[in-house]
């Protein structure tokens, strides 16, 4: 199948800040996180696939097309949230949906009363006056509403309570059940990731360090219990060992068929966590820096 988004080689720079390069697929009907530390790029990566900024290099494919021969009312199929939004302060919730319904022909008007009950938004009030986390949600009934196939969230939970975290994935969820769609956001919440993601771009100080498979993350990262020490030969995907007897391995298929053909027996395996990773996969995994 045609990916929906594609990116290749794809560099920019900003100041001493250098993008890239960046490989991205992002076919239909899946859900990508990008993930990263602080000002690793994520943003930034959002806005270029947006067209909101040039990359110096690379290409782009929207929907099978580059950016310089896109189809007119592109942007009527992919919707972008961006952390904040400008330009609103002045308007209700009413006004902001009767000026950006117009410029999409598939507006789900129900869709959008829907959400407005849902997270309890108060849309007669204006924009200025809403708390951060009411904007997020209005943010989100804006975006939702529009009902393009690709829709880009740049961190759309980080404001918001616990109990609306939890009504947003499931309105994701259904959502992308409609039809092909496809949603990237950007996120430093790992449940997010866990209940949502089905791929997982990782990215650290403006480079794409990958973009894997949930699944295959969460089965291959795992941790085990020797029965007997080990020598000095490094494991399949050894990532740490603690002591003589507990291994984590980035590659568990691999390192469980080495087991076997040393006659080295498990005591107990356990998969790693999501958090911990993530965590491993940005180069964090070694001594914690002290807090002080
Ligand atoms: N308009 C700009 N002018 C100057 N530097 C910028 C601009 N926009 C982004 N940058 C720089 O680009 C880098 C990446 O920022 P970006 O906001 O894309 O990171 P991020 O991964 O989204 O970070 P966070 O997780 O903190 O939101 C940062 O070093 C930032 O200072």
């Amino acid at each position: 199948m045609q990916p929906w988004l594609e990116m290749k080689g794809l560099k920019k720079k900003i100041d001493d800040f250098q993008l890239g390069p960046i490989d991205l697929t992002v076919q239909p009907g899946t859900i990508t996180a990008l993930v990263g530390n602080n000002g690793a790029g994520k943003s930034t990566l959002l806005k270029t696939m947006m067209n909101l900024v040039k990359p110096e290099e690379g290409v782009i494919h929207l929907f099978g097309k580059e950016f310089d021969q896109y189809e007119d009312h592109w942007n009527q199929r992919i919707a972008y949230q961006p952390q904040s939004l400008i330009g609103c302060n002045a308007f209700n919730g009413k006004e902001l949906m009767t000026f950006i319904s117009k410029w999409y022909p598939k507006w789900d008007q129900n869709l959008f009363m829907h959400l407005v009950d849902l997270f309890d938004i108060p849309i007669m009030k204006r924009y200025v006056k809403l708390s951060p986390g009411v904007r997020q949600k209005l943010n989100l009934a804006l975006s939702l509403s529009r009902d393009t196939e690709v829709m880009v969230l740049d961190e759309p939970t980080a404001q918001m309570d616990i109990p609306a975290k939890q009504m947003l994935m499931d309105v994701l969820v259904e959502w992308m059940e409609r039809e092909d769609k496809a949603l990237i956001i950007a996120t430093h919440q790992v449940e997010d990731i866990r209940k949502l993601a089905d791929y997982v771009v990782i990215m650290k100080n403006g480079k794409m360090i990958g973009q894997f498979l949930k699944e295959e993350l969460t089965t291959q990262y795992k941790r085990y219990w020797m029965e007997q020490p080990l020598s000095f030969e490094s494991v399949p995907g050894e990532i740490t060992r603690k002591g003589d007897r507990l291994i984590t391995t980035s590659r568990s298929n691999e390192a469980e068929r080495y087991f076997l053909q040393e006659k080295l027996a498990w005591i107990e395996s356990e998969s790693m966590e999501l958090e911990e990773i993530i965590t491993v996969l940005l180069g964090d995994h070694g001594e914690r820096k002290r807090p002080f």
